[in-house]
């Protein structure tokens, strides 16, 4: 099959049709780490990583709690600025802490050792968490445009349980992007099918508006295809191993595939998600780290420990897929020593416990085995590398579109929701990936490919020098016009 890389081959088009229709085979419930040749630390997690459901979690989200948490499902329910019941609701009000202290119970958590129920809970409590502390700044910034300062004690009978029900599923007390936000936060319409855009509805929201249901899944449908990506890296690394260069190509290959079909669904971000409503409802999704919001951090009232604490927001930067691309093609290790790739590693410990574990089984087997360098030593197989690095590249490149449009077109604030400094983290990893490309290009013995690949290869070398140059251009204009201190974010 890769034989068609080297000179004298004919087509060089991905199958992406077939790939979406294979991809669409309907997710298995449970799977055992025997099927995936990698065994997750914490196989009774609902994030269990396999070859099937990938980063998405191994069930289906619990949609709806249980009886005994009758009163916290309706407020979960009348919370959003506009609810589904019509209307606009407590957080439009401004009453939604007002109902939490005087109609939500204390529950007793302590004996709940279902895993299904234990992430509802998880995804349910952060979401009341961060609509507790941020409903003041989303109140301010309606009125005048600045966030003012959240509520900087977290009351107790949303801090308690959080606490109690975040160390269950070794997690930290606060809204994270996989086990609340997005990825745990879809149901199917129809249960039988793919977690496809249009089979999917929101179960949580702090607006429930159009904009927020396409953002939100718009990264759950992207990460529907993460099982191929799993597969792929595992079957590249044991390739490497066994030296077996026909099943690394074929194994890269087809996580170049999966990266395309990924980048392809990050396209329609643009139609179903408006840029100018996005700051709307973003104010819900800021952490307590890095913030003006909180500048001493959060009291967690109740709690065994109620010293200040300080997490991270909500933040695509905690999806798994591009870490597992960073990894698997050794990027990670090429970043530079700075403090914004410190605020990239702090990332890596904001998401579950199985992804965080595969990720670092990824990247120390890739280093072991030598990914970078196997690839190195056949010129079809850096090519392939190459058109990789090049996903990672148009995933990066599209982001930092996204990130204008939506954010800095429209808002001065200086930190993203994840606390990095708005204008110059994303470059940071951004850059490394178009140097990335002109070195592993450069080293590519053009000779022994065909004429088309040939082709391919200038191309994106050619793209990546221009991209780099502009990338300079924008970002220290933005230093220079309107954020002028980065560096005191980065951390
Ligand atoms: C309108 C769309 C989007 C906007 C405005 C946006 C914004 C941002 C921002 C500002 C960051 C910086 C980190 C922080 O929060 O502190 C970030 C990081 C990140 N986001 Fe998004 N995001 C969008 C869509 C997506 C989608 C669909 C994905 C898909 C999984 C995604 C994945 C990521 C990743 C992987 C990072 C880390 C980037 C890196 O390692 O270089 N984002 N996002």
């Amino acid at each position: 099959m890769f034989s068609r890389f080297a000179k004298k081959s004919s087509t060089l088009t991905p199958a992406v049709s077939r790939l979406f229709s294979s991809a669409n085979a309907v997710r298995q419930a449970r799977q055992t780490s025997s099927e995936i040749g990698w065994n997750n630390p914490y196989p009774e997690h609902e994030f269990f990583v396999g070859k099937t459901n990938g980063f998405l979690p191994r069930e289906d989200p619990l949609i709806k709690l249980p009886e005994q948490f009758k009163e916290m499902e309706t407020i979960l329910e009348e919370m959003p600025l506009n609810p589904v019941a019509g209307g606009k609701g407590l957080l439009y009000h401004g009453t939604f802490g007002d109902a939490v202290h005087q109609r939500l119970p204390l529950y007793d958590v302590a004996n709940i050792t279902d895993q299904r129920l234990l992430s509802a809970l998880f995804r349910d409590y952060t979401y009341l968490a961060s609509a507790y502390l941020l409903e003041p700044c989303d109140i301010n910034h309606r009125a005048n445009n600045d966030y003012g300062l959240g509520r900087q004690t977290l009351v107790k009978n949303i801090a308690v349980p959080l606490d109690i029900i975040a160390k269950k599923i070794n997690a930290k007390p606060f809204m994270e992007y996989a086990m609340s936000y997005s990825l745990y936060n879809y149901k199917k319409i129809d249960p039988s099918k793919p977690a496809e855009f249009d089979n999917l509805q929101l179960i949580r929201g702090f607006s429930k508006c159009v904009d927020e249901h396409g953002f939100i899944l718009v990264h759950v449908d992207m990460v529907q295809h993460s099982g191929n990506l799993c597969a792929s890296a595992l079957n590249a690394l044991d390739a490497v191993k066994r030296n077996d260069r026909p099943a690394f190509n074929k194994a890269i290959q087809s996580y170049f595939d999966s990266l395309l079909i990924i980048n392809t669904a990050m396209e329609t971000m643009w139609k179903r998600s408006d840029p100018g409503k996005y700051i709307s409802f973003r104010t819900y999704i800021m952490g307590t780290k890095n913030q003006p919001m909180f500048p001493n951090g959060v009291v967690y009232e109740g709690c065994a420990d109620t010293s200040p604490r300080s997490y991270r927001g909500e933040s695509g930067a905690n999806d798994s897929m591009v870490p597992l691309s960073d990894n698997l093609f050794e990027l990670s290790s090429s970043m530079p020593n700075n403090p914004l790739t410190s605020v990239l590693r702090d990332f890596r410990t904001y998401r579950p416990a199985n992804h965080h574990a595969f990720l670092d089984y990824v990247e120390n087997e890739a280093k072991n085995v030598g990914v970078l360098e196997y690839a190195s030593k056949d010129s079809v197989s850096s090519a392939i590398m190459l058109r990789n690095l090049d996903q990672i590249r148009d995933f990066r490149h599209r982001h930092w579109t996204f990130t204008v449009e939506y954010i800095i077109k429209n808002s001065d604030h200086p930190t993203a929701t994840g606390g990095s400094p708005i204008v110059t983290w994303l470059p940071n990893q951004l850059k490394s990936v178009l140097k990335a490309i002109e070195k592993v290009s450069l080293a590519i013995n053009m000779e022994d490919l065909d004429l088309s690949m040939q082709d391919i290869v200038h191309n994106i070398r050619r793209r990546a020098v221009a991209q780099e140059r502009a990338l300079e251009r924008q970002v220290s204009t933005l230093q220079e016009d309107r954020f002028k201190n980065q560096d005191a974010y980065a951390k």
